[in-house]
């Protein structure tokens, strides 16, 4: 099992409206942990906490060794948040020129310049005359260019072109080839997590519902479709969830393979991420 680059433990969250937690989650090294939940689930919550921006009420972050609120290990992350961004006077230029100030020696001008260009950002035009896909990149060259160990990105891809999207990804998994650089990274463009993480955690309602392999996770659940009379013959514990419908149910059901030799006469496809958040998101409005 590889070394974890972060690793939090018990964490909760008060706020007037939510309770965030007890959660638990690591982030291995040289792996992309995706998180997954729906609109208000907790995950930009979850990942300041990780990266020192909020405090958890309770619980421990483990960081690269050190604690969110050392400055030190602090500078070792690269991070992209969508309200944090830089004055929209400022020019990508002038952003690297604060930029160099803050992490001193960690800072590299060239890598900074170079992921400007491969970008297509220009370095002289102001930000606030930045398209929103030209903001996330800018913010993801600074969050780059530092060298970091961790990149938490809280919804880096949203409102980038697929074919831009396509390219960050294959940059993401660039960046993780060896063991020291990981990722953990918020989207609800599941289909890219699909495509490019390795374990996938799922916070619902504040709740950490699980943190598993991808690939695992993809096996092992399925959608059933199938009639009521035949579900009823399915052991309790197999099926999360069922929507009935006029022309029958569709499950989420757990060990897809079990399923499929017990009903062999009924279609029971591997389930995506989508249909995951789905069904646990139907059943907890029962
Ligand atoms: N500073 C705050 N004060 C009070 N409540 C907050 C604060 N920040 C977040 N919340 C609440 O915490 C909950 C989780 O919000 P959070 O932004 O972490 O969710 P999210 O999973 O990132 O959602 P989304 O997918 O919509 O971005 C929400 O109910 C939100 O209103």
């Amino acid at each position: 099992m590889a070394a974890s680059t972060a690793a939090l433990r018990g964490i909760t969250k008060q706020y007037k409206d939510f309770t965030l937690g007890p959660v638990d989650m690591t982030v291995p090294a040289g792996s992309i942990v995706g998180l997954i939940g729906e609109n208000g689930a907790g995950k930009t919550t979850l990942l300041k906490i990780l990266c020192g921006v909020n405090r958890a009420d309770d619980g421990t972050v483990d960081l690269l060794g050190g604690f969110p609120a050392d400055a030190a290990t602090r500078a070792k992350i690269g991070v992209v948040f969508e309200d944090a961004f830089f004055y929209g006077s400022f020019t990508a230029a002038q952003v690297a020129r604060s930029l160099a100030g803050m992490y001193g020696a960690r800072w590299n001008a060239d890598s900074f310049s170079a992921y400007l260009r491969r970008f297509g950002l220009d370095a002289g035009k102001k930000l606030k005359e930045y398209s929103r896909g030209m903001r996330l990149k800018l913010s993801l060259a600074a969050a780059l260019a530092h060298d970091p160990e961790l990149l938490v990105l809280d919804e880096a891809t949203a409102g980038l072109d697929p074919v831009v999207r396509g390219e960050l990804l294959d940059l993401f998994l660039e960046f993780i080839q060896d063991e020291r650089h990981s990722i953990v990274m918020s989207s609800h463009i599941t289909a890219d997590l699909e495509q490019i993480a390795d374990s996938i955690a799922y916070l619902h309602n504040g709740q950490l519902l699980f943190q598993e392999n991808k690939d695992d996770l993809l096996q092992e659940y399925g959608v059933l479709h199938c009639g009521e009379d035949v579900l009823t013959s399915l052991p309790a514990g197999l099926v999360v969830f069922t929507r009935r419908g006029a022309y029958g149910c569709e499950s989420l059901v757990r060990e897809r393979r079990t399923v499929q030799e017990l009903l062999p006469e009924a279609v029971c496809d591997a389930a995506r991420l989508d249909d995951i958040m789905r069904f646990y998101s139907g059943r907890d409005a029962q």
